[in-house]
């Protein structure tokens, strides 16, 4: 493994958004290197740039200068080429598709055969433990089997980057912690590269093996925590154990240094 290239690595990234009432500079000199099946959460406090920069690797935004290379070539390119699915913070799905018809849609967009597209759509309702679900509508299901549908969609076309957007932050405790496991499952089996846009300092710690700490506008990294918590599927009860919160300690002192939370 020595030696392979980062699947995501910015350099040197600005963006600076021109607004009416002046410039707003969302990001400043952030330099980061994602290696192929990393599970990075981003952290910071609102409106420290963590959806911008995941904007950013997805093309959705165009960063002001600075370089950033997905799979060694331009954000956009690695666009063209499926390498991103993605999760935003609501689920996101047409209330008039059924489930199977939003999980379909990216599939339908990139033309693939109908036989094909049945075939993914059973697939990664599987992946998610949504089978037989399929011709249910978005509002016959709960919110965290809404969000496990939209991560499906995101996962259709077999996209080598998965880009979270606070995907759970709308959803109670007890079912978000049910959806870290399953997660955290689930990159295990597709040996996926995620980025996950989180506030949860818990959530970031359990989740990651990389926790990448912004500061408050001009976002910027102020640190990047590799975790030493196994790789892979960690049991719940992981966050009880001594690792776990010194992890979680550092995490929240790099908030504080960045003055980012007044908690
Ligand atoms: N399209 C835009 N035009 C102008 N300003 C923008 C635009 N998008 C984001 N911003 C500004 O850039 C800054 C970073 O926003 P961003 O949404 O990336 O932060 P965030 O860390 O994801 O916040 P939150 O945790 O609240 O979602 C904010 O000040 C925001 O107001």
């Amino acid at each position: 493994m020595m030696g392979a290239a980062p699947i995501i690595e910015a350099q040197g990234v600005d963006l600076v958004f021109q607004t009416a009432d002046g410039p707003v500079h969302a990001l400043k000199d952030v330099n980061l290197k994602v290696n192929k099946g990393d599970f990075v959460s981003f952290i910071g406090p609102s409106g420290c740039g963590k959806t911008t920069f995941l904007r950013c690797i997805a093309a959705l935004e165009t960063p002001t200068s600075g370089s950033l290379k997905v799979r060694g070539v331009s954000a956009e390119e690695a666009r063209k080429a499926r390498s991103y699915g993605y999760v935003f913070q609501a689920a996101g799905l047409f209330p008039w598709r059924t489930i199977a018809g939003n999980i379909r849609l990216p599939l339908e967009i990139m033309d693939f055969t109908r036989a094909d597209r049945a075939r993914r759509v059973e697939e990664v309702l599987k992946l998610v433990d949504l089978e037989g679900f399929g011709k249910k509508y978005p509002w016959q299901l709960s919110g965290g089997m809404q969000q496990r549908a939209s991560i499906a969609r995101a996962l259709s076309f077999d996209a080598e980057i998965l880009l979270m957007d606070e995907p759970f932050g709308a959803l109670d405790e007890i079912v978000r912690d049910k959806l870290n496991e399953e997660l955290l499952k689930l990159w295990h089996r597709t040996q996926k590269t995620i980025g996950f846009v989180t506030h949860s300092i818990p959530e970031a710690v359990y989740l990651s093996t990389h926790i990448v700490v912004m500061s408050p506008r001009p976002g910027r990294i102020t640190d990047v925590i590799e975790s030493p918590l196994p790789r892979g599927p960690r049991p719940l009860e992981i966050r009880d154990t001594p690792e776990f919160m010194a992890i979680a300690q550092r995490v929240r002192e790099g908030l504080h240094a960045g003055h980012a939370y007044e908690v």
